[in-house]
């Protein structure tokens, strides 16, 4: 069986709205209510957040919070990096979804020859970069931060030096150069991007499987093509934002978009998903309990991250 450890971020920096980095102890609050063991069972490993800087301007306007976002991923690169090189399983509890650019570094720190995969359940491709960011929230970037992506061919913004070089130095957290190749995402749920992004999508022909598609294909036919495309990667992360939902099951979320996925699809697919062999990091983000009502965010999420944790055990 493999050894999991929790890993817990709870960092709201990169985020537009305010309340991410709660989301945690809300989904702690979810579990208590079903009288759960679940966080009885798993060692957490806390990363220290830089929340505080919040209370100053962004000093950084295509890239706010910046230089706290590149302490956080760092921290998060080498707590995942140093459980991993001791052949653990991190599950990340973080706040906003920027972190994920952490998580994959800290994967291919611990496994630089291995090629790594991502899945991205995600109503968003967080794709940007400060050249192209409609608006400079880094949780809109991970995946330019850890495939190295600049999109100088879509550039909307004209970024100040000190953005760029902070940019290279987010890049290069864990090490130099792309850790994963764009070829090697999928997504699933996206359904909110911007043309900048969809430049991108089209030109490394990165397969999005729409809600519409998860319905009519199922999960089980939808986690079977997914792992197909990744059939060459040695490793794969997969990354679960919960605004891939729907609204109508809640808006606990920074930036909710309709026409997600429902619970049971987004239960069943990451049941499904973890059981590949080659997936060796889970991670859950951008739950915020204050903006909604009775913690159903966090419920239905506690419910996803216990379901899928459980999967994870039976299958190895
Ligand atoms: N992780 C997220 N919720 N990302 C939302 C990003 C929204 C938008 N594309 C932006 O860059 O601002």
């Amino acid at each position: 069986m493999r050894k999991i450890r929790l890993v817990e971020v709870r960092s709201e920096l990169a985020a537009g709205t305010r309340g991410a980095s709660l989301g945690i102890d809300a989904m702690k609050v979810a579990s208590l209510g079903k009288h759960s063991d679940f966080f009885l069972r798993f060692q957490p490993i806390r990363v220290k957040n830089e929340n505080d800087l919040l209370f100053q301007e962004p000093k950084f306007k295509n890239a706010k919070y910046g230089e706290g976002v590149f302490t956080v991923l760092k921290r998060v690169c080498d707590a995942v990096s140093d459980l991993r090189a001791e052949g653990l399983f991190p599950i990340v509890l973080a706040g906003d979804h920027s972190t994920a650019a952490g998580t994959i570094a800290g994967i291919k720190k611990a496994d630089p020859d291995k090629r790594l995969g991502a899945i991205w359940i995600d109503a968003h491709a967080d794709f940007h970069s400060p050249y192209t960011t409609p608006s400079g929230n880094m949780h809109g970037m991970p995946l330019a931060m850890a495939t190295a992506t600049d999109n100088i061919e879509c550039e909307q913004n004209d970024i100040e030096e000190e953005t760029e070089a902070l940019w290279e130095r987010i890049k290069s957290i864990g090490m130099r150069g792309p850790k994963m190749k764009p070829e090697d995402i999928v997504f699933i749920g996206v359904r909110d991007t911007e043309p900048e992004e969809d430049y991108l999508i089209k030109k490394h022909g990165i397969k999005n499987f729409t809600t519409a598609e998860v319905t009519e294909k199922g999960v089980q036919q939808v986690s079977k093509e997914a792992m197909e495309i990744l059939k060459d990667c040695d490793q794969i992360y997969i990354s679960f934002d919960v605004d891939s939902l729907d609204t109508s099951i809640s808006v606990g979320t920074g930036t909710p978009v309709p026409e997600g996925l429902t619970k049971e699809q987004a239960l069943e697919l990451n049941i499904e998903l973890i059981k590949d062999k080659r997936v060796c990091c889970w991670e859950i983000v951008e739950v915020n309990p204050t903006l909604d009502t009775e913690n159903r965010m966090a419920n239905n999420a506690f419910e996803i991250l216990e379901a899928t944790t459980a999967s994870l055990i039976q299958n190895f």
